[in-house]
């Protein structure tokens, strides 16, 4: 692996670029530009949401950057509030008209158990769901489908029913917080990981052995982060609004980090808290 456009292969053999870009909490007064400036620094992986209000902008910048359609990776996610069959493939045909796409590569259910279908038939509605998104694959309006934030026992309901596996899965991962059930089940069930919030939505730097392990890298706090989720084979959605830090969350193909600083890493625990419980969130 040598730059963030490398890729990972997914499930049914599509080619994903290693590290995405992330946008949420990107306003949508500044996701054009920011967007504009992760593509000048190499980025071909963005990643939105309908939830992240910014999908218009993203898009924007993609036009405006003249890049070839072939040579990005675009990812967005279904809303909390679209899911049963007709809600979500309408969801999706508004995603693809925010964005200005005839496709997308990768479209995720956000949640698994949102708050407006969590009664006692939430495992219908998440299947009916889930249906939207394979025949929305199959028609190619998709090119790979997915989930965010499902645990084992949501990933359990979708293979009642499912035709198509999810192939990926997208759950936070950043030191002190490696779920391993759902990292281990996923990967076993064909899926790849992607790790959101890797820099701990910006709670890591001042965590004292990720920053010993920067002076002994000579690196920063955040590409020890980033690096330390590439060598675990997980694929990292750093965000930022700054174009400085935007360039140097590439830089990480320069270095290697050893077995006992992976350890180091893997061992602290909880430092910047734990992810949301998708069956206990209030949205
Ligand atoms: N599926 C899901 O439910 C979720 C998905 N995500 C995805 O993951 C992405 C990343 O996660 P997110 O929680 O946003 O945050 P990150 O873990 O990527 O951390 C972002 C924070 O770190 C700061 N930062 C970034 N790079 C540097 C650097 N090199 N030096 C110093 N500070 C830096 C940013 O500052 P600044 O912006 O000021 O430059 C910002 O405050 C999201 O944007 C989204 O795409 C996130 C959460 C949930
Ligand atoms: O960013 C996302 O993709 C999320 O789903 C979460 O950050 C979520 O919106 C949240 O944490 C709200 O407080």
């Amino acid at each position: 692996m040598r730059s963030i456009i490398d890729t990972y292969s997914l499930s049914n053999g599509t080619q994903i670029p290693v590290v995405g870009f992330g946008t949420w909490q990107t306003a949508p007064e500044i996701a054009k530009s920011v967007v504009k400036s992760a593509l000048v620094s190499g980025y071909r992986h963005i990643d939105t949401a309908e939830m992240y209000g910014n999908e218009k902008e993203v898009g924007q910048a993609i036009k405006e950057s003249g890049i070839s359609r072939r040579h990005l990776w675009v990812t967005s996610k279904l809303n909390n509030s679209f899911h049963s069959y007709d809600l979500a493939s309408q969801a999706i045909d508004q995603s693809l008209a925010d964005l200005g796409l005839d496709y997308l590569d990768l479209f995720l259910i956000h949640w698994p158990n949102p708050v407006a279908f969590r009664d006692e038939n939430w495992e219908a509605h998440l299947q009916d769901t889930w249906r939207a998104l394979e025949d929305a694959y199959q028609a190619g309006k998709l090119k790979a489908i997915g989930v965010s934030n499902f645990r084992k026992h949501h990933l359990q309901v979708l293979e009642q029913t499912q035709k198509v596996a999810p192939m990926v899965n997208q759950i936070r991962i950043c030191p002190g917080d490696l779920d391993q059930e759902t990292i281990a089940y996923s990967r076993d069930h064909g899926m790849l990981l992607e790790a959101y919030s890797p820099l701990g939505t910006g709670k890591i730097f001042t965590e004292p052995t990720m920053q010993e392990i920067a002076q002994e890298t000579g690196k920063t706090v955040a590409q020890v982060c980033l690096r330390w989720s590439l060598q675990h084979g997980f694929l990292p959605l750093p965000k930022s609004i700054h174009p400085n830090y935007i360039e140097d969350n590439t830089k990480i193909f320069d270095f290697k980090l050893s077995p006992e600083q992976m350890q180091r890493i893997d061992a602290l625990d909880g430092v910047v808290g734990y992810a949301t419980d998708p069956d206990t969130a209030g949205f």
